[in-house]
């Protein structure tokens, strides 16, 4: 008897057994707590070494407590792709977007391959529109994008023809001939081989007139006219909208090419831009007048598709579930130009724990958003037909809602299609070029004042970790949050290039998030007040209290030498049993966390590399990201620009620069 479709599920959880890691973790939870008792019983014989290792051990347990109850729990999703299309009849679209912000930093030919892997994926193209969203006001990112939408023409049908694994061409080029498509049979054809050569060439073509293009902008030599005409006058911060439709699928052709819309948000040198937040909320509002597709996904410039079939792998999730227990699927973020050990580790042993509990953190990028719950929805709203939204309860949406207006701002084509996208309406429009004058209206700079935009609706404001004070305020409305983790990796991105654009972006992380921790999305508010999950709670935590960390790390690092100088000691000496303990627990610590690193198949050095590292981040960076926020700011508020750049600034994004 054939099995019917229907009954099979869209993915699989998966509870990974981790008794012999829960057996370690409590061991070495026991031996913290017997080092603090030791500590404390034998307080009086010692003097101020023994106090202050007190202090740094009893922190290093409240720490170790977080980090068990976060991973005690994993859990993976298994997504079962192919089934998709019998099960459901007609795919959902979906809105990505892609933000980037400085044309040298972020070089326009990596947008362009971001965009190109965006646009090829295998996924019906008139249910796909892509927004790149411009902080930069770069001519240079514009003209890069016209290239890209010549160049997508021949792109797009050759992927899908030889069903190529990798849509960014810079990566595809550099990959083997042999394993360029996964189809074996047509691999080693004459036509293959002639179109991968065209290919090739086309695609030198405009990578060579995007760098040529880059080299003029450079020195001044850029031609401002014909399409580029807007750009005249425009200063990166003081600059009106730009909203322009570089490609349109005008006849709604499934093999055509997907929508392809420039946006550059006005900014004006009064008005706060709120960085990528900011950049993030007018890509919502534009999108939500051109297309309003109930999923959209959001990447970094740097961050390529690498896997074709991601749109279906994320709807298995939101398709397979209830709409609360998938406000968003998160994929890892992993990089192409490094193995980012520490990273993966984190994923496998931390990330997977919070995977289990209400699901994963919003990373920023990589991540499939339901646009309802961006707009601000809470989980009750779906039960009750956004009751508390809409005045009339004929069905129709007012323009003129009083809610609606206060919540989202005023703009009567907004405020209808708001109005659609939280009663679910599927009837989406197809021509965004109707939608211009609205989208430039919406991409205002003062088009937020006096909205919810950033306090509840969209990626909030108040914080550099944007994406996650976004995240927790969605899991405190009681959402969960799926994971795609497939083998390859949907998404890559680009590493920090030198230890000091790590330490920069360490210290940017450590400040946002602990500008989380002091405010009033704080956690702690979040589970006594609404609907966050005790252990979630626990899990934010651990990760909002990294910059905390870095006083007890240094601490404990300086305690060494402050004894050899006054010759006094804060551990016990060796004919002591107390000896014993911390030594336990530093043996078994080293190789607890070293036999992590070679059962996820990375070297000793990589633990060695690693470890070091990660006492260097804590009392450096971190403790960077500690002051920032502590102490009141006297110096100027730097640019993005020199945040990247600079490792002494005093970086706070949601301020205006
Ligand atoms: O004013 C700004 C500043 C940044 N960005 C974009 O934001 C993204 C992330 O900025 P980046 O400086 O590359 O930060 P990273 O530390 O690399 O990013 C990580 O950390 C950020 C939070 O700090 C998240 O938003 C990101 O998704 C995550 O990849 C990039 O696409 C930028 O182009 C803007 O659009 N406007
Ligand atoms: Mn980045």
């Amino acid at each position: 008897m054939a099995t019917n479709l229907y009954s099979l599920p869209l993915y699989e959880k998966i509870f990974p057994k981790n008794t012999a890691q829960r057996v370690l973790d409590i061991t070495l939870l026991f031996l913290l707590f017997s080092l603090v008792v030791y500590r404390l019983l034998s307080l009086r014989y010692h003097g101020f070494p023994w106090l202050l290792a007190l202090f740094c051990e009893s922190y290093f347990t409240f720490n170790w407590v977080l980090i068990i109850t976060t991973r005690w729990t994993p859990l993976y999703y298994k997504t079962f792709s192919q089934l998709l299309e019998q099960r459901v009849h007609e795919l959902p679209p979906v809105d990505m977007f892609v933000t980037t912000a400085d044309p040298v930093l972020e070089p326009p030919i990596v947008t362009v391959n971001t965009v190109l892997s965006l646009m090829a994926v295998d996924y019906p193209a008139n249910k796909l529109a892509c927004y790149v969203s411009d902080d930069g006001c770069s001519p240079l990112t514009f003209y890069a994008l016209i290239e890209v939408s010549k160049f997508a023409k021949l792109w797009i049908p050759f992927c899908k023809k030889y069903n190529v694994q990798v849509r960014a061409p810079f990566k595809y080029f550099q990959l083997d001939q042999s394993v360029l498509s996964s189809t074996e049979t047509v691999d080693h054809s004459w036509e293959f081989q002639q179109e991968w050569k065209k290919m090739k060439e086309e695609y030198e073509r405009l990578r060579r007139n995007v760098e040529d293009a880059a080299k003029k902008s450079d020195s001044f030599g850029f031609d401002l006219s014909g399409e580029l005409a807007v750009f005249s006058d425009t200063e990166r911060q003081n600059h009106p909208a730009i909203v322009k439709i570089i490609c349109e699928n005008k006849e709604g052709l499934p093999d055509g090419i997907p929508h392809l819309v420039y946006i550059s948000r006005e900014k004006r040198p009064k008005h706060p831009h709120y960085y990528k937040a900011g950049a993030m909320n007018a890509l919502a509002r534009v999108s939500g007048l051109m297309t309003n597709a109930p999923f959209m996904l959001n990447v970094d410039c740097d961050m390529f598709v690498n896997d074709p079939q991601v749109v279906h792998q994320a709807m298995c999730l939101f398709l397979g579930s209830k709409e609360k227990d998938c406000a968003f699927v998160q994929f890892p973020q992993l990089y192409h130009n490094s193995s980012a050990d520490s990273l993966v580790l984190l994923h496998e042993y931390v990330g997977k724990g919070i995977v289990g509990i209400q699901g994963p953190f919003f990373q920023g990028t990589g991540c499939f958003h339901r646009r309802k719950v961006i707009y601000g929805l809470w989980p009750d709203d779906i039960e009750n037909e956004c009751a508390r939204y809409f005045n009339s309860v004929n069905g129709k949406v007012d323009d003129d809602d009083e809610i609606l207006v206060k919540e989202f701002g005023n703009s009567k084509e907004f405020i209808k299609s708001a109005g659609h996208a939280l009663k679910g309406k599927t009837d989406i429009p197809m021509n965004p070029s109707n939608y211009l004058d609205a989208a430039h209206q919406v991409a205002g700079s003062a088009y937020e004042y006096g909205s919810s935009w950033g306090e509840n609706v969209g990626c909030l404001y108040g914080s550099t970790a944007e994406d996650n004070l976004t995240g927790v305020t969605i899991h405190k409305k009681g959402w969960r949050s799926g994971y795609c983790n497939p083998d390859p990796p949907g998404f890559l991105g680009c590493a920090p290039s030198s230890s000091i654009a790590v330490m920069i972006q360490q210290k940017r992380w450590s400040t946002g998030l602990l500008e989380i921790l002091f405010s009033k999305n704080n956690p702690i508010f979040a589970t006594l007040t609404a609907n966050l999950q005790f252990r979630q709670c626990v899990a934010y935590l651990w990760l909002f209290t990294w910059g905390l960390r870095s006083i007890p790390e240094l601490c404990y690092a300086a305690l060494s030498a402050y004894c050899i100088i006054t010759n006094s000691n804060f551990l016990p000496k060796f004919k002591e049993p107390g000896i014993y303990i911390p030594v336990a627990i530093f043996v078994m610590y080293s190789l607890y966390t070293l036999s992590e690193y070679i059962q996820t198949g990375f070297s000793i050095r990589s633990w060695w590399i690693n470890q070091s590292m990660a006492r260097i981040i804590a009392m450096s960076a971190w403790i960077f990201g500690f002051l920032n926020v502590n102490l009141p700011s006297t110096s100027p508020q730097f640019s993005w620009r020199a945040q990247r750049f600079c490792w002494c600034s005093w970086p706070r994004w949601p301020r205006a620069c």
